[in-house]
């Protein structure tokens, strides 16, 4: 579904990514995984266009994405959730929602149901600002926000990152329903190794720039995991 060959990509003289394959299954959850600073949030901005790449390819869906702006990848199917969620503090719940509207293809004007089914307590703060909000509850949000769009593919960046226990599970449960009962396509950068393996069917392991490793989960092994996991 994604493939990306030899992406390079550079801040200023500084090479961050080197020459990076990846492949994306079809209706899999892939952990991306790897060490604080081995370029996980950057492969993510590339894939969406938030950051150039030096040179390489990326592919969705056959269609080469390095050539479209970033504003047309998200109607091409590809929801995002950054790393610290970005959503508009002044904004209400419901305005923050309506702007994934924005990003859909067939112009509707709702925002589905399924959103608050899946997280009822952006029902509950429709009209909250979503600034008042708890940093899990900013969260999910973020990834209502997201599934607004009706995406093929969502790609979240470490969405667990400072978040209380019981909405980590909240936010789990979400994505394995969405995942194994729905067939939506994740990607997921996560380093909490517990909750990768609960909704990962697949793993890329991520060191200097490069994937290392690629496997399903049951593979992750202890060795691996002491090689470019433990710190
Ligand atoms: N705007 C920037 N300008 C220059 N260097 C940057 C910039 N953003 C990130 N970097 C550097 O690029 C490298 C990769 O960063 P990146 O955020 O992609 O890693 P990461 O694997 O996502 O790390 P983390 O888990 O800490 O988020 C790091 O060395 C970082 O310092």
């Amino acid at each position: 579904m994604i493939r990306i060959q030899n992406l390079n990509q550079q801040y200023g003289g500084t090479r961050i990514l080197w020459d990076l394959n990846l492949d994306i299954t079809e209706g899999a959850c892939t952990c991306i995984m790897g060490r604080n600073g081995v370029g996980k949030t950057t492969l993510l901005k590339c894939l969406m266009g938030l950051l150039p790449a030096s040179s390489g390819s990326i592919e969705y869906n056959g269609r080469e994405l390095t050539k479209v702006s970033a504003e047309q990848r998200a109607p091409s199917g590809i929801g995002y959730v950054p790393q610290g969620r970005d959503i508009f503090p002044m904004l209400t719940v419901e305005e923050n929602l309506r702007l994934g509207l924005l990003a859909r293809k067939d112009n509707a004007k709702d925002i589905p149901e399924k959103i608050f089914e899946l997280f009822p307590v952006l029902n509950d703060m429709l009209h909250r600002r979503g600034g008042d909000l708890s940093g899990g509850q900013q969260q999910q949000l973020a990834i209502g926000r997201a599934l607004v769009l009706d995406p093929k593919v969502l790609i979240l960046d470490e969405p667990n990152e400072g978040i209380q226990p019981n909405i980590v599970k909240q936010i789990g449960d979400v994505i394995v329903k969405l995942n194994q009962e729905e067939g939506l396509t994740v990607v997921l950068v996560e380093q909490k190794l517990g909750f990768a393996r609960r909704v990962g069917q697949e793993f890329r392991l991520m060191e200097k720039g490069r994937i290392v490793a690629s496997d399903p989960m049951a593979n992750l092994s202890d060795d691996l995991i002491r090689q470019h996991l433990a710190v």
